[in-house]
């Protein structure tokens, strides 16, 4: 049988995701992804359409770790160092590399900040906290600016379909609520750091708004 979902498993793997010399290690990084992806499945199939594009965007990283040239993917530092030496990205509009490793990842490290967003605001929310108005607040501040109307739409829809917070905190899996609000403040500024980390990786490079 599956493990269920516990907020730990994701403190632990994005944990597991920084180096010592703080580079950010891609195998551990989309095992966060996968964890909160069994969460969002556990939500209900109104989310289908966000957990499928998150799972074929850890496939296409999986796919890069698996290849021969894999041991240029294992942190996204020596990713974004390959690809650009080798031009294997494409960077202003897409061409012949339209699923590069750093604009896959790029994808994924602007709903980390979502979800950086997210979380702080469950975190810091009252009994009475709507989880829909977290959610779709931290989502207009972050990912939003990302996509189209249409995409803003029906996501809009399906946060309407979020449980209510008693709900997260229960399948968060991590003791009563007080428990969760303590990991919940453990892991923030871990999530935080991989988050900055990336950021400043990729705006170094220039390659915040890949096609
Ligand atoms: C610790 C547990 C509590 C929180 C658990 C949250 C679980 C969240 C899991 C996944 C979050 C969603 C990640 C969304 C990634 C979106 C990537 C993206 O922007 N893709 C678009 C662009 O890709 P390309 O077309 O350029 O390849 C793509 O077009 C988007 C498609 C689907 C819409 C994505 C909407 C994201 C909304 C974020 C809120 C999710 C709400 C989940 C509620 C728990």
């Amino acid at each position: 049988m599956a493990e269920a979902f516990s907020l730990q498993k994701v403190l632990e793997t994005f944990r597991s995701s920084l180096s010592e010399n703080k580079e950010v290690y891609i195998k551990y990084y989309i095992a966060g992804w996968q964890e909160l992806v069994s969460f969002m499945n556990s939500l209900g199939s109104v989310f289908s359409f966000i957990s499928k594009d998150v799972v074929s965007k850890i496939q296409i990283m999986e796919n890069f770790l698996s290849a021969e040239t894999g041991s240029h993917y294992i942190t996204i530092q020596s990713m974004v160092n390959y690809e650009l030496e080798n031009e294997l990205v494409d960077l202003t509009k897409r061409g012949s590399h339209p699923e590069s490793g750093c604009r896959t990842l790029l994808r994924l490290h602007r709903a980390l900040h979502w979800l950086e967003l997210f979380l702080e605001r469950l975190r810091t929310s009252t009994e009475d906290g709507k989880t829909s108005i977290m959610c779709s607040d931290a989502y207009n501040e972050s990912l939003a600016h990302h996509h189209p109307w249409l995409i803003r739409k029906t996501v809009g829809v399906a946060f309407c379909a979020l449980p209510g917070r008693d709900t997260f905190f229960d399948v968060m899996n991590a003791g009563d609520h007080m428990q969760v609000v303590a990991l919940l403040g453990e892991s923030l500024p871990l999530i935080a750091e991989v988050y900055q980390i990336t950021e400043d990786l990729y705006a170094k490079n220039g390659l915040l708004d890949l096609p």
